[in-house]
């Protein structure tokens, strides 16, 4: 048992992980994705109750996980997926606030960039700025998949933010001004951990809330309703 791999957090007990994985917050949603896309699924982690699956989707191989919330536990479960499972197509699957007028309750984001309040860049040291974006091969994939099945999706900028109840009530303002889609709390640690090993990453997201009109869902339907954003990304396997 000592020989196979494992982290402080993922002890795939030697169950395979796919080179693709799914990677949604909620690790009740990693259950649901599993329970009702994936055939001959293997449970990979129960660690923290950070529940992992490998299956096949259409005879592909593909892995899902929940990742927790905010960037620290993306930052965690995504660099040991990469730097010591080997994972090469990471694809969040998420829920956002919506911060534009034109966003409903459901709509998908599939998300270019992630605009960013954490200071997570500061460990590589850059010289200026890093502009956290989506690795381009799966963004136009995913596209063209949207397009395929008649599915509308916005395209552009999401803030991943530190904060969910932020005491600065300008702030949400000032990013929809940017014209910033909508707020989550993971894309831009997942886009540095895998700009940094070279890997792909994509942000796809399922408008759960508006942040200014106040509409939202339910927990449930946070966990098991979210199957538009899902089936987009099964494809990418
Ligand atoms: O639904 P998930 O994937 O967890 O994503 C969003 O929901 C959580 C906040 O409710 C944060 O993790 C945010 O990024
Ligand atoms: O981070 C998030 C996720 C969903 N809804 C929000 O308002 N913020």
């Amino acid at each position: 048992m000592s020989e196979m791999k494992h982290t402080a957090h993922i002890k795939p007990e030697g169950v395979e992980i796919a080179e693709t994985v799914l990677l949604p917050g909620d690790p009740l949603r990693a259950k649901f994705i599993a329970d009702n896309f994936l055939e001959d699924v293997v449970q990979f982690n129960s660690v923290r109750n950070m529940l992992g699956y490998t299956g096949t989707y259409k005879g592909k191989r593909i892995s899902v996980m929940g990742t927790g919330m905010g960037m620290p536990s993306m930052g965690i479960y995504s660099w040991e997926l990469i730097n010591v499972f080997g994972v090469k197509n990471l694809i969040r699957v998420g829920s956002c606030g919506a911060l534009q007028d034109d966003l409903d309750l459901y709509d998908v984001v599939l998300a270019m960039g992630a605009s960013t309040n954490a200071n997570y860049a500061s460990q590589y040291k850059l010289p200026g700025t890093y502009a956290n974006i989506a690795s381009f091969s799966l963004l136009e994939k995913a596209k063209k998949i949207a397009d395929e099945k008649g599915q509308a999706v916005h395209v552009g900028n999401v803030l991943s933010s530190d904060i969910f109840y932020n005491a600065d009530k300008e702030a949400a303002g000032k990013w929809r001004d940017m014209g910033v889609l909508g707020i989550e709390m993971e894309a831009a640690a997942l886009y540095m951990n895998a700009a940094h090993a070279g890997v792909n990453a994509l942000c796809i997201l399922t408008v759960s809330d508006h942040i200014f009109t106040q509409q939202e869902t339910t927990p449930e339907e946070r966990e098991t309703s979210f199957t538009k954003m899902m089936e987009i990304a099964l494809e990418l396997a």
